[in-house]
């Protein structure tokens, strides 16, 4: 498994190489050793808790999702299809505060984020269906949730297709700068920090 950086700090991404034959093919798709060893943290991958699961048609977009608290790491790839998947990190003192990258997770790539506590993520499926699987270290709690809204002007964040559906949670989505303003101790969440 090889891990490639990329632009935003603390986000990695995992790259195995499919064994391909006539069958098919036959993919490890995380490697607990490799990825502690990379992070130099014994047990860091025991910590991922929950699995999940979901499905979306083409163009759907889900995010820009959070978490209060201290936040939660992530592993994130697209089992089925093809995501244009989105971080945003939200680590004050970060040097990549405020910046997203985006990245193509498919079906054929394997690739896997390792996206830490402090982002925001969402993706918009470019399939027919696209089924995108996450590991989390912590048991999800909506108590803590966080939501910015996809199209917030001030993230500027280029979805590459039309959107066709979105959430009601994410129609009521907060704002980047509300976001910003709850994280330096000032002002009020509003919608971007709320129960459901
Ligand atoms: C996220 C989540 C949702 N649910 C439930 C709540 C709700 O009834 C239903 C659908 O939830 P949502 O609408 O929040 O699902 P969704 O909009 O797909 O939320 C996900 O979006 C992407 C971008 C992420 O990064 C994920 O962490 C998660 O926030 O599933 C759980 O039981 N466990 C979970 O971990």
């Amino acid at each position: 498994m090889q891990i490639e950086h990329t632009e935003l700090a603390d986000v990695i991404v995992l790259v195995p190489q499919p064994f391909r034959d006539d069958r098919g093919l036959f993919t490890r798709t995380f490697d607990a050793t490799a990825f502690d060893a990379h992070l130099g943290r014994p047990g860091a991958a025991a910590a991922f808790v929950q699995d999940s699961q979901s499905r979306s048609v083409r163009g759907v977009v889900r995010g820009m999702h959070g978490r209060a608290g201290r936040g939660e790491a992530k592993l994130v790839r697209c089992a089925r299809g093809a995501v244009y998947d989105v971080l945003v990190d939200i680590r004050p003192g970060s040097p990549t505060f405020g910046r997203h990258q985006a990245f193509l997770l498919d079906d054929d790539g394997f690739r896997t984020l390792y996206v830490p506590p402090g982002y925001l993520h969402g993706f918009q499926a470019l399939t027919a269906v696209a089924d995108v699987c996450y590991r989390i270290d912590r048991p999800h709690d909506p108590v803590e949730d966080i939501a910015v809204a996809y199209d917030d002007r001030d993230l500027g964040i280029g979805w590459p297709e039309p959107v066709t559906v979105i959430s009601a949670r994410d129609r009521a989505a907060g704002s980047w700068a509300d976001l910003v303003a709850w994280l330096g101790g000032g002002g009020h969440p509003g919608a971007a920090v709320r129960a459901r």
